[in-house]
């Protein structure tokens, strides 16, 4: 993949820290403008808190951010698994910037797609063992990325749900794919369809969320579970996963370049931004009071 300008103006901002002693075990945190990585170097487990305000919402910027450090963890041999979390403790993720789809230069809207795209394949065909720690709501985009991960836990409290079509907008076949693979046919049909944004218990009750856990103990259960990913021998656990997810993958890279042009295609449509417009408009006012 070639990086613009932008994105490696963000690699020299991800400043390693010298090694700390921690415990016994070394640790590195590091951080790049919108997130926050520590990394274990005795269980080779990083924490990744997205940390961006007010809602974690995913703009060009910040997707390339995430594919530069998946990148970094990919190729350090040292890491083994990932825990996803976010460091505000009320949203996981508020999915995609809308900013990025009102008004856009179709440039920067391909681009925005394309790397929108990136990080899914990233995630989802990671070598390392994911687990999302959704300690927040997670719509739509936010929902995507836990469910690329390979365990979900949640927090109770929140909602979580791929509404794109409350928005008016139809999900693309990849994000309904990964819902279908994680929920299977029959339940992906009836909450994408309807858009649903679940609270925590009925995703669990339908399988969108694996385990339902506190938000103060959160972390600890997604390391304990971790410890179980960790038990299987690296290259059994990954073949097996690239086994299973291959074929979703090779569906979007297949069509990558049609699925940008159908993105661009919908959403500069007037009655597209027109509704965008009035979505904007009902957040802020909500925000406002
Ligand atoms: C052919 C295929 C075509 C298209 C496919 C497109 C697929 C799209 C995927 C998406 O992810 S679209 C985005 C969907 N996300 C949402 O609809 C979430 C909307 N936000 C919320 O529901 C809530 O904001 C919240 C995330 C639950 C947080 O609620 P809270 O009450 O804590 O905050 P508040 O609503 O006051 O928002 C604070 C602040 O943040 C702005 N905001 C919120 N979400 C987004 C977002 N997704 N993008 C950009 N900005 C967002 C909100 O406007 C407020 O801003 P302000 O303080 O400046 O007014």
């Amino acid at each position: 993949m070639i990086w613009g300008r932008r994105a490696l103006q963000h690699v020299k901002r991800f400043k390693r820290l010298p090694f700390q002693p921690e415990g016994l075990h070394r640790c590195m945190s590091a951080a790049t403008q919108n997130l926050v990585v520590e990394m274990d170097g005795k269980s080779g487990v990083a924490v990744v808190k997205l940390n961006k305000p007010p809602v974690n919402s995913f703009n060009l910027e910040f997707l390339t951010e995430i594919n530069i450090l998946m990148e970094k963890l990919e190729n350090d041999k040292s890491c083994r698994g990932l825990i996803l979390t976010s460091n505000n403790n009320k949203i996981f993720s508020g999915g995609l910037d809308i900013m990025e789809m009102y008004n856009p230069q179709p440039d920067r809207l391909a681009e925005f797609w394309r790397t929108l795209q990136g990080m899914w394949l990233s995630l989802y065909g990671s070598r390392l063992a994911t687990i999302a720690a959704i300690n927040g709501h997670s719509p739509a985009g936010g929902c995507l990325t836990a469910l690329s991960c390979d365990y979900r836990i949640m927090a109770p409290g929140f909602t979580i749900g791929l509404n794109e079509t409350q928005l008016g907008i139809i999900p693309p076949f990849w994000f309904v794919e990964s819902m279908i693979n994680v929920t299977g046919q029959r339940q992906a049909e009836v909450c994408c369809q309807k858009g649903l944004m679940m609270t925590t218990e009925q995703a669990h009750s339908i399988g969108l969320v694996d385990d339902v856990v506190p938000g103060e103990a959160i972390l600890e259960r997604a390391h304990n579970e971790m410890k179980n990913w960790l038990k299987v021998p690296d290259f059994a656990r990954q073949l097996t996963k690239r086994q299973i997810r291959k074929p979703t993958m090779d569906r979007l890279i297949a069509k990558r370049d049609e699925d940008i042009q159908n993105f661009v295609q919908f959403i500069t449509k007037d009655s597209v931004q027109k509704a965008m417009g009035v979505y904007i408009d009902q957040l802020k006012n909500k925000a406002k009071k």
